[in-house]
């Protein structure tokens, strides 16, 4: 894979990720070299949206196993992911980049509420966007809320940065046998049941033509490595 020819992408940093060697929550360390990641990444000229997952504090299904209702359940999981966000506004202006959370859940007090003009704005200024509370409805993924900013937003692709480094033909975290993809097409993760992102987010970004690039962001410098071309990652095409 070449280096990335996209003047704006779509970051998806999952949540779990953001534990580090923590069982739950934020490990300051590890916020801290992602952020530092997607401040070189813009260092490069890119601008860069970001989605941040909340499965470090709370999935809605968990808490709908639990007997919570379901539409609660997501509202808390989206609340989860502003908290993330915050977390990433800091580090990544720490690490020398501007940073602004914008949230699908409003809470003015708290950042900006969601609005396509003003994630455009404050990227054509070079500032990092951190897009917040997902899809701001139930039932959905932060991986949908991705497709979904990615198309509305007009980036080039999605960076899927996730704790395993592609896409495998199983859950590699359970089964030692999966064989790991270079590339394949949206179709075929839907008609595989790929569970590495959730079907409506592989349909949004089959129906936009978004590419997907999955890799892990496990590793110093993963995220300027895709976008160089040189990482190890898995490309998902229309
Ligand atoms: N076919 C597959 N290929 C690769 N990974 C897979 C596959 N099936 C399931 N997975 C799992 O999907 C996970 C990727 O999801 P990730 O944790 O990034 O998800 P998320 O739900 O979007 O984020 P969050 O942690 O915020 O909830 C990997 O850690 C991996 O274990
Ligand atoms: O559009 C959305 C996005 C997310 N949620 C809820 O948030 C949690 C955390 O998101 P992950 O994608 O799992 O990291 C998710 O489990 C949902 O409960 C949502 O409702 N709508």
């Amino acid at each position: 894979m070449g280096a990335l020819p996209h003047k704006r992408v779509l970051v998806k940093v999952s949540g779990e990720a953001l534990m580090g060697p923590e069982a739950f929550g934020l490990h300051p360390p590890t916020v801290a070299r992602i952020a530092a990641d997607l401040a070189s990444a813009r260092a490069l000229g890119i601008e860069l949206a970001v989605v941040v997952g909340g499965g470090n504090i709370f999935r809605g299904v968990q808490g709908a196993a639990k007997g919570l209702d379901r539409a609660c359940a997501d509202q808390m999981g989206m609340l989860a992911t502003v908290m993330n966000c915050l977390a990433f506004e800091q580090a990544v202006e720490a690490a020398g980049a501007p940073a602004r959370t914008l949230s699908a859940v409003a809470m003015p007090t708290v950042c900006e509420p969601y609005a396509r003009q003003k994630a455009l704005a404050h990227l054509g200024k070079g500032r990092v966007v951190l897009l917040a509370g997902g899809t701001g409805n139930p039932f959905f993924t932060t991986d949908t809320g991705a497709a979904l900013r990615a198309a509305e937003l007009g980036c080039g692709a999605l960076l899927k940065a996730t704790n395993v480094d592609g896409v495998y033909s199983a859950d590699p975290k359970t089964d030692p046998a999966a064989v790991r993809y270079e590339r394949l097409t949206h179709s075929e993760a839907i008609d595989r049941r790929l569970g590495v992102m959730d079907a409506a987010a592989f349909a949004l970004a089959r129906d936009s033509r978004m590419p997907i690039i999955v890799f892990s962001i496990q590793e110093p410098g993963a995220i300027t490595a895709v976008l160089r071309g040189e990482g190890r990652a898995t490309l998902v095409t229309a």
